[in-house]
């Protein structure tokens, strides 16, 4: 007669259980991005260092993007200075340039490194300047009202948008034992520092590394309808319905636009979860039906310009 489990051959059914997964990932780059909204607690940021030193154990390839925002919000509003944004960028004169190359280039990108150092993992942290990974250009937003014929050029100072990338040096470290932890500041080709939005940074980042996932860490539990149900499968056409009656709005815009745009491109698949449940990444990793909202190929759709 089998013997009834011991809680030993339970942790042994959950290790096995992970197997399949564990071997579907293998070699396989994923892309995590850690969001601001989701470095909440040192708890929750313990959790998710073990989760991205586990997944280079067993043999994954995280490669991760962080975002900032509150965090440069925070210090912005202790030098008197008020956050302002349209289309879910930050307005950024060249003080707040300073700021943000501090706050995100230093604070928190050495933060995450710690993090995951303290839990026996490589890692090295990078900005988009070092060896020349994110070449950035100015990122111009235009408006088209009903009345005026020619659209409208917002200028919101040093924001840029990812012109290329040149994955090489991650390429370096990842195929080594090491996890790379990029903050999303790029370089122009007139050697100015850009403002890119970490969404953005980590969506092509996915594309240029053929990506397997991309996850985006964020501080809801995905993508929600006005009644504050996930949404999840949507198609571009839905996308733009939700955008167009105000439901996508902020931060999710961009969010939403770069993981469209990745999985047109290449990657397999997109996901957008809660990085305030412990262990989110693992749980969309080791799970059939995954947590969140999932974002997946549509042959080809590409983001309206
Ligand atoms: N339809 C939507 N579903 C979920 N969140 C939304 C939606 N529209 C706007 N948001 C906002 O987007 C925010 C996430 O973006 P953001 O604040 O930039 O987070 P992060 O720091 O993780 O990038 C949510 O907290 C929410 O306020
Ligand atoms: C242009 C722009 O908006 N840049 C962002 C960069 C940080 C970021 O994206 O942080 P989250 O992922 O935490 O939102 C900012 O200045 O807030």
């Amino acid at each position: 007669m089998r013997k009834p489990p011991t809680p030993a051959t339970q942790v042994a059914h959950v290790l096995t259980e992970a197997l399949p997964y564990i071997q579907r990932f293998h070699g396989k780059t994923l892309v995590i991005k850690y969001g601001g909204n989701a470095m909440v607690d040192q708890h929750l940021k313990k959790s998710f260092a073990r989760d991205i030193v586990l997944m280079k154990l067993v043999g994954f390839n995280p490669v991760v993007v962080h975002g900032g925002g509150p965090q440069i919000g925070q210090l912005l509003t202790r030098i008197g200075k008020e956050s302002e944004f349209v289309d879910g960028m930050r307005v950024t004169d060249a003080e707040t340039m300073d700021v943000v190359e501090m706050v995100l280039g230093g604070l928190v990108n050495k933060e995450i490194v710690n993090l995951i150092t303290a839990q026996g993992g490589r890692a090295v942290g990078l900005t988009g300047k070092d060896g020349g990974l994110i070449r950035a250009r100015k990122l111009h937003i235009t408006r088209r009202s009903e009345s005026e014929q020619e659209p409208e050029i917002i200028d919101i100072g040093h924001v840029g948008e990812v012109d290329c990338i040149d994955a090489s040096l991650i390429d370096v470290l990842a195929g080594g034992a090491f996890i790379p932890i990029i903050a999303p500041i790029g370089v122009g080709v007139d050697g100015r520092s850009y403002n890119i939005n970490a969404d953005f940074v980590a969506g092509k980042l996915a594309e240029t590394l053929h990506a397997e996932k991309l996850i985006l860490l964020t501080n809801t539990r995905g993508l929600l309808d006005r009644e504050e149900r996930l949404l999840t499968g949507l198609d571009l056409h839905q996308v733009e319905r939700l955008i167009a009656d105000g439901t996508i709005h902020g931060g999710m815009l961009p969010k939403i636009r770069c993981a469209l745009e990745a999985v047109a491109n290449g990657v397999h698949t997109a996901h957008i979860i809660d990085g305030r449940v412990e262990h989110a990444v693992l749980l969309e990793l080791f799970t059939d039906s995954g947590v969140g909202t999932l974002i997946h190929g549509q042959g080809g759709a590409h983001w309206p310009t």
